[in-house]
């Protein structure tokens, strides 16, 4: 019904008004400013165009590789930005900017709102901006937004408040919005959705916060809720047997904070889970499934179909929430399988093999940073058994290394079939002393962690140690490390991309540059300091003919964080926190005309 006016190009003056409430007069819609939007289909999600980045990791199988080869190892030094725009927000910017048919589309947030901007992708002019503002009495945990995701002629994001946002792509109207969980009990989200066939499958935050984690999806039309999956068995469930005890398993977390990824020949998603809550695992005995594990789920009806657990009684808030990628290697007898990688937090590059019926199994785990907390891997199953001292607990101490954020936090890992190399944003030699507090006391939407009185969770570098940030290949033919770049004063929190043009592209590091390596050796071809530190996921586009490379830059959260807690510890290795400029752009790249 809605109607193409004369092709106005000025987007509207100011933020669209949320729909009014309480009698007021309807705002009127605001107009259509993108006529000839391609709406997105089954087909475009599965194959997408070489030049399109239609989900978070442009393919549903979580590469983070653009086709794309107009930029290469041999012209890249020449490249250069083309157009940038102030976001309005100074919180952590990391979400990739995602483009159809030549209009990008990118989200922030902040501790008070959340915005979705449409940009032509070529020229950087906004289209629509929609924001949303948020309840004051909602808390501050993790303000980011991680992207959209695509439907017909609907874009979804998930708004913090824990609300799920379907917009007209073509004006930025709110269509409908439907509430996925209750903020007030610690449910937050910030995720892009994942959308398969109509679908639009969300996850949770609130790990920290005592909530039950779950995957849902929901009708692309209406927003009707089609299934709801617990990460958490309820008892009488499966897998309920390793929540031994009363009712731990309804606080017991597992969020589930990153899209997953999604194999369309079998019909199977891959969803990473979160830590385990409280965070001391002697508060909740048993392995505590789907706690740091990843889980396979049927798109049809949310059911579990597999599951592998990376380490079991999560001790250390290590989320494995990043979904592994699906690509090929080689299992126990050389063969070549579907499989599964994941460089998880807890330190160790997992390479598990992926069945046509959602089973998982596990093929070989190796290390990829300094760790301390493994006393042995069994090597049919991939269960880990714990180091003495390692673990922390209620009243223990436990020193462990990778540190509580892990080998690696969110940011995605990118692979290249090029190469066949897989691409890690590592931080090597940090580790942890921690100690629960006394018990935690649940309560509704309040911190659910280590516990007051007694606690304690220093982060500091492993002896002998030069440096922290690296960014890794690893040959997926050999499960060797082939090359590592390592920055000796900055920790690494950047998402990496490749692109057929032989490039990985990632920034990440405190001294706000953005940079292309050599995808092959390593060697660092292009880079570029940024008005901010770039923890955004870079993505590539093209529009009549010519390739880009975006990416927001805006420093914020935990990246932040470490880098406040390293400058204050170590002044002489990291500069303080407060002197890193923080305030999101989104940059566009490319080649001069004349190349
Ligand atoms: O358990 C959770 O629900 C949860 C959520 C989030 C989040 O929503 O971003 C983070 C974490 N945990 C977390 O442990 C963590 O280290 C972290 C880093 C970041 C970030 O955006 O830099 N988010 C989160
Ligand atoms: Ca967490």
């Amino acid at each position: 019904q809605q109607q193409a006016p004369a092709g106005p190009t000025t987007p509207p003056a100011g933020p669209t008004a949320p729909p009014a409430a309480g009698g007021a007069p309807e705002a009127p819609p605001p107009p259509v400013v993108i006529p000839d939007y391609q709406p997105v289909t089954a087909e475009i999600l599965t194959n997408p165009a070489d030049g399109d980045w239609p989900n978070y990791r442009r393919t549903y199988d979580g590469w983070g590789y653009s086709p794309l080869k107009q930029i290469t190892t041999e012209n890249v030094a020449d490249l250069e930005p083309v157009w940038m725009i102030s976001t309005g927000s100074s919180d952590g910017h990391e979400a990739p900017p995602m483009v159809i048919n030549g209009v990008m589309f990118v989200s922030q947030a902040t501790t008070t709102s959340n915005q979705v901007l449409a940009i032509k992708a070529d020229t950087g002019e906004i289209l629509w901006r929609y924001q949303r503002e948020l309840p004051p009495d909602m808390h501050t945990s993790h303000p980011t937004n991680r992207g959209v995701g695509f439907w017909d002629d609907k874009i979804f994001f998930t708004s913090r408040d824990s609300i799920l946002v379907a917009l007209d792509a073509k004006s930025g109207a709110e269509l409908w919005t439907v509430k996925m969980e209750d903020y007030k009990m610690g449910y937050y989200a910030n995720l892009a959705p994942l959308v398969i066939d109509g679908k639009v499958i969300v996850g949770t935050s609130g790990g920290e916060r005592g909530i039950r984690g779950y995957v849902a999806a929901f009708s692309a039309e209406d927003g009707e809720e089609l299934w709801r999956t617990y990460t958490i068995p309820a008892p009488g469930e499966p897998g309920s047997e390793t929540w031994p005890d009363g009712d731990e398993w309804k606080t017991g977390a597992g969020s589930t904070w990153i899209t997953g990824h999604y194999d369309p020949e079998n019909k199977l998603i891959y969803w990473g889970v979160g830590n385990g809550g409280p965070w001391m695992g002697d508060q909740r005995p048993g392995d505590n499934l789907y706690v740091t594990s990843v889980i396979t789920l049927d798109p049809e009806t949310g059911e579990i179909k597999g599951h592998f657990q990376y380490h079991p009684n999560d001790s250390f808030d290590w989320d494995e929430v990043a979904a592994p990628i699906l690509i090929d290697l080689p299992n126990k007898d050389g063969e070549t399988v579907p499989g599964l990688v994941h460089a998880a937090r807890n330190g160790v590059l997992w390479e598990l093999e992926r069945k046509p019926d959602g089973q998982i199994s596990f093929v070989r785990g190796t290390p990829y940073v300094k760790e301390n907390w493994i006393k042995s891997m069994d090597p049919e199953t991939g269960r880990v058994e714990y180091a003495e001292g390692r673990k922390p607990g209620t009243g223990v101490l436990g020193d462990f290394c990778p540190s509580f954020w892990g080998g690696k936090d969110w940011p995605p890992i990118a692979y290249s079939p090029d190469t066949n190399y897989v691409y890690i944003p590592a931080n090597e030699n940090l580790c942890t002393k921690m100690q629960g507090g006394t018990v935690v006391e649940y309560r509704p939407g309040a911190s659910f962690t280590r516990g007051t009185q007694g606690d304690r969770s220093d982060l500091y570098l492993a002896e002998g140690a030069d440096h922290i940030g690296e960014v890794q290949a690893w040959d997926v033919a050999t499960g060797k490390k082939v090359w590592t770049h390592e920055f000796p004063n900055s920790a690494n929190w950047g998402p990496l991309m490749t692109t057929a043009g032989g490039l990985v592209f990632g920034g990440g590091t405190n001294d706000s540059m953005f940079r292309a390596f050599d995808a092959k050796t390593g060697e660092v071809v292009w880079e570029m300091k940024l008005n901010s530190g770039v923890i955004g996921v870079p993505t590539s586009f093209e529009v009549n003919g010519k390739q880009y490379i975006a990416v927001q830059a805006g420093w914020g959260i935990d990246a932040a964080s470490m880098q406040t807690r390293l400058g204050a510890s170590y002044p002489d290795k990291f500069k303080p926190g407060t002197t890193i400029p923080t305030g999101g752009v989104i940059w566009a790249f490319a080649l001069p005309d004349n190349m």
